[in-house]
């Protein structure tokens, strides 16, 4: 099945990000197949194309989705992505994260791709307050999460030096928002990321907002994050896509805005939007956690003419707008 400029194998298509970067590729002319086991994702939010449900541990059910939809390129969302859950499963994160794309990467060999495009994280970097984090940072990840990315980043390399597979890895900040449009949005059970967590407090969906610790060496003494909007993001994976099918070579790019805000300040961006008191309570630091994680590149702005357009807010008025529409939210 191809449509346009064809089909692109879309693991995690039914996530949060996947299913943003879903609706990106059809708006630009590709057919998304997304191939997904439903352990985090949604059925409901695979809207722009067809929908393999399969786990990537699952060889055959792999080479039956290349076969069937002949995708012309790789995204790969699909992975375990809590850094709170990596502390206490790490074993998870490598079979899920290492295991999964393993064979994944092998998958695709077989298949004669040629082009993948990874989502891997700024959690590579570990705890580097005080250091620019461009991509060539060393990479020194603090749990088992940031770990299997960079071992996944690793096989990436040998991938492409024995068989050919070009890739571009993206180091996501702190993904945010929802589909201004109110399609797809970001629905976890449970929530831990902060700005949703933060919306079902407001929405006394959970009694309050804990921050995840006030003692750290910041301004106000919370962590501080580089958070980036979901659009953004797609519109980066897109031109990373168009770079590798236009013949590019692997690229590794960070993708965040530059700019850094604590716990707080996000908190205070809430009641901005919302017009309502966050409920918060104040708990120890969350094992696992940065201090400072801001990016300080402009790779991605230099070779793919990306720079992020949306602001906190637009993030938190999206992100509010779905939750509290129609949507598939997280209980609705
Ligand atoms: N959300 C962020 O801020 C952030 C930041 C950095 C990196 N990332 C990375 O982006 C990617 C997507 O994250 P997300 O926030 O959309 O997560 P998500 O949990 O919403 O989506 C992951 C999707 O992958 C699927 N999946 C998981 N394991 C699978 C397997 N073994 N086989 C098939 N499908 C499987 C899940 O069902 C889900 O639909 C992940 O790789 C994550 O590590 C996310
Ligand atoms: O209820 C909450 C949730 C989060 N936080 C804090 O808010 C910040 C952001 O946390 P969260 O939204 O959970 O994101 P991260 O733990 O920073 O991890 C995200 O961002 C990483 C890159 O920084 C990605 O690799 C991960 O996949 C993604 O989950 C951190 O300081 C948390 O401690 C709270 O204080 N209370």
């Amino acid at each position: 099945m191809m449509e346009g400029k064809g089909a692109v194998l879309v693991t995690g298509g039914a996530g949060y990000i996947g299913s943003h970067a879903c609706k990106a590729l059809r708006r630009e002319g590709f057919l998304p197949v997304t191939f997904d086991d439903l352990s985090t994702g949604n059925p409901a939010a695979v809207r722009f194309g067809p929908l393999v449900e399969g786990a990537l541990h699952d060889a055959r059910a792999l080479d039956r989705a290349f076969a069937e939809h002949r995708p012309i390129a790789v995204m790969h969302f699909a992975a375990s992505s809590q850094v709170g859950e990596a502390m206490a499963r790490p074993g998870r994160y490598w079979r899920n994260n290492l295991g999964g794309s393993l064979e994944l990467l092998e998958a695709t060999v077989r298949a004669g791709v040629g082009a993948l495009v990874f989502s891997s994280t700024c959690a590579v970097y570990g705890d580097r307050d005080g250091e620019v984090l461009d991509e060539g940072a060393p990479r020194l990840p603090l749990n088992a999460y940031g770990a299997s990315k960079r071992a996944t980043e690793d096989m990436l390399r040998d991938f492409e030096a024995a068989h050919g597979l070009r890739h571009v890895i993206f180091r996501y900040f702190n993904v945010a928002g929802a589909d201004p449009e109110g399609e797809v949005g970001e629905a976890h059970d449970p929530e831990t990321h902060l700005i949703p967590a933060m919306i079902e407090a407001v929405r006394g969906m959970r009694p309050a907002l804990t921050i995840h610790g006030t003692d750290y060496a910041t301004a106000d003494g919370t962590a501080v994050r580089d958070y980036v909007h979901v659009l953004d993001l797609c519109e980066a994976h897109v031109a990373g896509l168009e770079r590798l099918l236009q013949g590019g070579t692997s690229r590794a790019y960070n993708l965040g805005s530059g700019t850094g805000y604590s716990v707080r300040e996000v908190v205070e961006a809430a009641r901005a939007v919302t017009n309502r008191e966050v409920p918060v309570v104040e708990g120890p630091r969350r094992a696992g956690d940065a201090v400072r994680l801001v990016s300080g590149s402009r790779l991605a702005a230099d070779e793919l003419a990306w720079t992020p357009t949306r602001g906190l807010r637009a993030m938190i008025e999206d992100a509010w707008r779905w939750h509290t529409g129609p949507g598939f939210g997280p209980r609705a």
